[in-house]
């Protein structure tokens, strides 16, 4: 089959089938990786098929990732979610047979290349650094928590603006720390993440097997769940002229509203199609429910759905102006239809995705709650984000030896340089790591 010019990836052989869904969800996605990832309805690492089915309840990491990820090329992400050596080991007693058809992605995760050669370098590193950041970001973790309900029913209580701007500051960085957990093994601080009206296992697929496997990719579901109102691929074909500058003005609009867009999504579709909601779904009513408690009964259930919605609403701005403008979107970050560095190493298309925010550095709680030292977490995204700092001797070391570069910029840039992103319809002719801001 030819596929058009602009449908071409530059990290994949096929244009993604989820891309031609009417309503883009995490379901329609894992549906088209399954018809499009030569995996014969089993699991696919590099180029052998395993059955992995009698080891969906035994996964130390949880059933959740070898159950949903059944029928796919699983290659990146399982080499990027384990350091231990034990995975790799036990993977031949599953083996069926060799895959029929060559793989569909074309980065490279070869022995002596960037991403092993510094997963290794890490590992050691791991053995001798010190852990306890891990117990500060626990704690980290815990005080923002329990501040969204102090102040959610504070602000109802007194009808205080400042309280209710607190609350949803609050519920916005409960669910971005909460992200540091949900790449791991199954662990109670991962639920919180629900408190937003997202859901953790939903984003496990749309984030950690989606977008962090592929970013800025047509494989990247955070940025096809966007489109049409923000559009970041620099293609005519996806953003008409038209649709470039009105998606300033929309902007501020999807940022309020994207925590009820994901909900109300996964209810239509659920209804429509398959279900997509899970009983933790019903988390996030714990805010209301605690406002009313919290407040003795003294305000109406009304006002208590009302301070509930507006502090969601506000949560839901402020993540979206952290999370669209922390990283991965800049005239000089590699896009999908952009020019290909020569090397097709996967860690280094991943610096490659990414300008690290350079003002958070040195504070763990900046980084947890703003998505913080990006380009190692992408690498090595089940470590906690309190240990990632001690990481960049290696990294830099690694990057230097393979010509990548550690990139930096702070929020205004990012956020000048999102917009610029949003406008820009010329592919780059330069490779990725050629251009400014490098450190
Ligand atoms: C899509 C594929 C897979 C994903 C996304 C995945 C994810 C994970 C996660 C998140 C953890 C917990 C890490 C932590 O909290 O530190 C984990 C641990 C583990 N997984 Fe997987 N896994 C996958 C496939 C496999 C397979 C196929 C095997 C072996 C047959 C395996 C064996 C293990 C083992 C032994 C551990 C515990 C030791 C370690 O972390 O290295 N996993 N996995």
């Amino acid at each position: 089959m030819v596929i058009e010019e602009w449908k071409k990836s530059g990290i994949a052989t096929k244009f993604p089938t989820y891309r031609n869904s009417a309503l883009v969800t995490t379901h329609s996605w894992q549906k088209g990786k399954r018809e499009d990832d030569q995996a014969e309805g089993l699991w696919r690492i590099n180029d052998g098929i395993y059955d992995f089915t009698e080891f969906i309840d035994k996964h130390p990491g949880g059933s959740f990732w070898i159950r949903e990820t059944k029928g796919t090329d699983i290659t990146e992400a399982f080499e990027a979610h384990h350091l231990t050596t034990a995975p790799e080991k036990m993977i031949a007693k599953y083996w069926v047979r060799d895959a029929a058809e060559p793989r569909i992605y074309t980065l490279t995760l070869d022995e002596g290349g960037f991403y092993k050669t510094l997963k290794e370098r890490v590992r050691k590193e791991l053995k001798t650094i010190d852990k306890t950041p891990k117990r500060k970001s626990d704690l980290i973790h815990f005080g923002v928590l329990v501040s969204l309900f102090l102040f959610a029913i504070i602000s109802a209580k007194y009808k205080s603006l400042v309280a209710l701007i607190l609350a949803g500051v609050a519920l916005c960085w409960t669910v971005i720390v909460s992200h540091n957990y949900f790449h791991r093994r199954d662990n109670w601080q991962m639920y919180a993440f629900n408190l937003g009206l997202m859901n953790f296992a939903s984003w496990r697929v749309s984030h950690a097997m989606s977008h962090h496997i592929y970013p800025n990719s047509y494989m990247d579901l955070e940025l096809s769940m966007f489109e049409p109102l923000l559009c970041w691929i620099p293609n005519p074909q996806l953003k008409s002229k038209a649709m470039r500058y009105v998606s300033w003005v929309t902007e501020p609009v999807a940022y309020a509203l994207a925590f009820f867009i994901q909900i109300g999504t996964r209810i239509f579709y659920s209804f429509r199609h398959t279900n997509i909601m899970y009983w933790h779904d019903l988390l996030a009513l714990s805010i209301p429910l605690s406002i009313y408690l919290g407040t003795g009964g003294t305000v109406g259930l009304l006002s208590c759905l009302r301070t509930w919605l507006a502090m969601t609403s506000i949560a839901s701005f402020s993540f979206c102006l952290i999370g669209l403008n922390a990283a991965h979107h800049d005239p000089e970050i590699y896009h999908e239809g952009d020019t290909n560095r020569e090397d097709r190493d996967w860690g280094l298309f991943q610096v490659d995705t990414i300008i690290d925010r350079g003002d958070l550095k040195g504070s763990q709680f900046l980084v947890l709650t703003h998505f913080g030292d990006h380009v190692l977490h992408h690498l090595f995204p089940t470590l906690d984000h309190g240990l990632l700092p001690a990481l960049y001797p290696v990294l830099l070391q690694t990057l230097d030896e393979f010509k990548g570069h550690l990139r930096e910029c702070n929020h205004i840039e990012h956020m000048i340089g999102q917009h610029k992103q949003l406008l820009r319809i010329e592919p780059n002719p330069k490779p990725p790591g050629a251009g400014k801001k490098e450190i």
